[in-house]
């Protein structure tokens, strides 16, 4: 970067307005950083980051402000009444409204963030020590949200505007200059107005030297040809000079002058170009026809984010060359431009190192972190913060307050949507409920949750009413389904006219199980097993996409069938069969006591009541795990015809079923395999059978012999 005070310009003018370099002196730590030794592997030694010095772990600034001082964690006051006895099922949690008009929305978006306090928390203080984060989470459950309200916490004083200068000494190396934010603006228009001073000068000179060599030819009696070849050639003379003058004003590469608060760049997505700056390509290279190259310089993200917030959502997706030059811009607190395109005249040119102390929000979900640049991924670890975004929260009244007040902010944030009445804000509080799968708790997937807030207002809208009404709100959550919502219910309805109906009958190797599809479609799909002499060593043959899954159930029920019976797997074949599963559908392995209840009534030619359906993962002791989204799977099980279902113990707090299905269907809730045989299982089992001997056992008694077991013996499938 320059320290020439006169930022590259011709210094024979000596009313060139001629700015001060402002460049605030680097940090001391920085410094330090650049001229820290390296490592044998080329990083740098740790102790010498630009961002170190200070443990993020450690509260030694904490006294200069406290958290609260940069972000309420306290209640942001609705303003609005509140009941001092709040009733358990008022939805509104106290709140006295009669529409969200009532309510009010607090300016900050750091105030408008509804739980994830730990992320809350986390942006306040790395806002404040400049250290980088990664947010690992869901959709939609505020990331970009919470990175937008960090850089609302930056210092505004530190902004600076970026000019690039022509370089006289070396075309292809533009020289780069920094000045407070608003200065940039100023500077090139005192440029401007400097060169059309020159140029209105140079042409009224121009005239006068036209004049007279007309004059003096019609004068003096030369051919007037010559005179005006003569003229031609003056007026190109001077028409070259006056481009020179108009390619000296600088390029405001990076203007502040109108930012409020620091910048928040969001480079999702962004190509290299984009987020690195890039120079464009001049195909008028050559014969003064050309662009200077210090006008065809562009910022890139990372530039524009100089003393603000880089938000990236799915760093992974960035090239690993990209991630690698985005650790040395954030190594470095600089980044030259130069042009990314190879084959362009831009890729001959790179500036001096241009400004880039930006603090990065790295987001994404799991996979993003996984795949992420080793040494970035490091960078954040060692000297950042990282959160865990929360899916749920625990439902109180102060969080049902705040959830009538996401919907007022998200009205006055759309500008044209009617407000809701209370009772519509109370349908979509018990959405939230719904749609967190847990008991006392709601949903954090705001993003979902807004989305049907647009489509309950859209259509009081377009009806011409003042306000949105529950009705409003039950008929927005049909028409907002997802694509992936839709296609499960198709595929549903599809499945309806083929499917078996449901009978009290019993079919050995044939059980009910559930699964769901999309974000909340349950659906019943059978699972059967069949036992044949082996062909070849005792296998687990499993069709379709669910093989990994059913294998690894089948590995599970081993340890069982080992322990409790004399059958010897390694003589036989073990087929499975996921009736009708399509695409997706069985998570994880929800699936697992369904696949042991066939395998072991396969074994042991036991039929199953078809009355009955179940959900429920299997530990190697028997034991029946909790599984996720119980309340869709049981209302498909209703829906199916079924009067039982089988839920895992554990998940038995987060049903929330619809008042419809309360009495079509009983729900029983399993703690291990041997609960799951006595309801699933018809007839009775021979005697020392290894079902008779799974049903004798029941409660701590089964834990007991199934942890005898598990500690004597290793699991394997066959
Ligand atoms: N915790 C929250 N509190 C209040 N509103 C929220 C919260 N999370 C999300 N929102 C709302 O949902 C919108 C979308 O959230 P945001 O873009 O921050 O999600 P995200 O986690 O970055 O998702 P993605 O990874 O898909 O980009 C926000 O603009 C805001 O209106």
């Amino acid at each position: 970067m320059s320290e020439n005070t006169n930022g590259g310009d011709p210094p024979e003018d000596a009313s060139e307005p001629a700015p001060t370099d402002e460049r605030p002196e680097e940090p001391a730590e920085r410094q330090g950083d650049r001229s820290s030794p390296e490592d044998e592997s080329g990083r740098r030694d740790s102790a010498d980051d630009p961002i170190d010095g200070v443990d993020p772990s450690s509260d030694e600034d904490d006294d200069l402000e406290t958290v609260e001082d940069l972000g309420s964690t306290v209640e942001v006051d609705p303003g609005v009444e509140v009941d001092e006895e709040i009733a358990e099922d008022d939805l509104l949690g106290g709140l006295k409204i009669d529409t969200t008009e009532d309510i009010e929305v607090p300016d900050r978006l750091v105030d408008q963030v509804i739980g994830q306090d730990e992320a809350r928390d986390i942006i306040i203080k790395a806002a404040k020590q400049r250290r980088h984060v990664m947010m690992i989470g869901s959709p939609g459950t505020g990331k970009s949200m919470l990175a937008k309200a960090m850089s609302q916490l930056l210092p505004k004083e530190d902004l600076q505007d970026v000019l690039v200068y022509p370089n006289p000494d070396d075309e292809n190396e533009p020289k780069v200059r920094t000045v407070p934010a608003g200065k940039g603006d100023q500077i090139v228009d005192a440029h401007k107005e400097e060169a059309s001073k020159r140029n209105r000068m140079r042409s009224i000179l121009m005239w006068v030297v036209i004049a007279v060599i007309l004059a003096y030819t019609i004068l003096s009696g030369s051919s007037l040809l010559l005179g005006l070849l003569a003229a031609g050639v003056i007026w190109f003379i001077f028409r070259t000079l006056g481009q020179g003058s108009d390619a000296m004003v600088p390029n405001l590469l990076v203007n502040n002058g109108d930012q409020r608060v620091a910048p928040f760049e969001d480079a999702t997505g962004a190509h290299a170009g984009a987020l690195l700056g890039d120079v464009r390509h001049d195909p008028f290279q050559s014969g003064g026809m050309g662009t200077p190259s210090h006008e065809r310089v562009e910022p890139g993200s990372i530039h524009q984010s100089n003393k603000g917030v880089l938000f990236l959502d799915e760093i992974n997706t960035l090239d690993i060359q990209t991630q690698q030059k985005l650790m040395t811009a954030i190594q470095e607190g600089e980044f030259s431009i130069t042009g990314q395109s190879e084959r362009s005249s831009g890729a001959m040119v790179q500036t001096e190192p241009v400004p880039c102390d930006f603090i990065m929000v790295a987001a994404g979900n799991l996979d993003a972190m996984e795949n992420m640049h080793p040494a970035l991924r490091n960078r954040i670890k060692g000297y950042g913060y990282e959160v865990y975004m929360d899916d749920t929260i625990e439902d109180t009244p102060e969080m049902r307050r705040k959830y009538a007040r996401f919907i007022a902010q998200e009205v006055e944030r759309d500008g044209r949507l009617p407000h809701f009445t209370d009772d519509a804000v109370e349908e979509l509080i018990l959405e939230a409920k719904r749609r967190s799968g847990r008991k006392n708790h709601l949903t954090l997937h705001f993003r979902t949750l807004g989305g049907l807030v647009r489509v309950a207002g859209d259509i009081a809208r377009a009806e011409d009413r003042e306000h949105t009404t529950r009705d409003d709100v039950l008929r927005a959550k049909d028409r907002s389904r997802s694509i992936e919502q839709q296609l499960a219910d198709d595929y549903i309805e599809r499945r309806k006219d083929y499917e078996l109906q449901v009978t009290t009958d019993g079919v050995a190797g044939r059980v009910n199980g559930l699964a769901v599809m999309g974000e909340d479609s349950g659906i019943m799909l059978p699972v059967m097993a069949e036992i044949a002499p082996t062909q070849g060593g005792g296998r687990v043959i499993a069709t379709g996409q669910l093989k990994e899954m059913a294998e690894e159930s089948v590995q599970n029920v081993s340890a069982i069938i080992k322990k409790f019976s004399d059958v010897d797997l390694s003589e036989k074949d073990i087929h499975i069969q996921f009736v009708q599963a399509g695409e997706g559908g069985v998570d994880g392995d929800s699936a697992s006591i369904t696949v042991a209840t066939a395998v072991i009534s396969a074994l042991e030619d036991i039929p199953v009541d078809q009355s009955v359906a179940m959900t429920g993962s299997l530990s190697v002791r028997g034991d029946v795990l909790p599984v996720g989204g119980v309340t869709h799977k049981i209302e498909a099980a209703a829906k199916a015809g079924c009067t039982k279902v089988i839920i895992p113990e554990a998940n038995e707090q987060d049903v929330m079923i619809e008042d419809e299905y309360e009495d079509m269907i009983e729900i029983i809730p399993c703690s291990n395999i041997s609960e799951v045989l006595d309801v699933a299982l018809m007839g009775e089992p021979k005697k020392d059978s290894l079902v008779a001997r799974l049903r004798s056992i029941t409660g701590t008694a089964f834990e007991q012999e199934a942890v005898g077991s598990a500690s004597g013996s290793s699991p394997s499938p066959q």
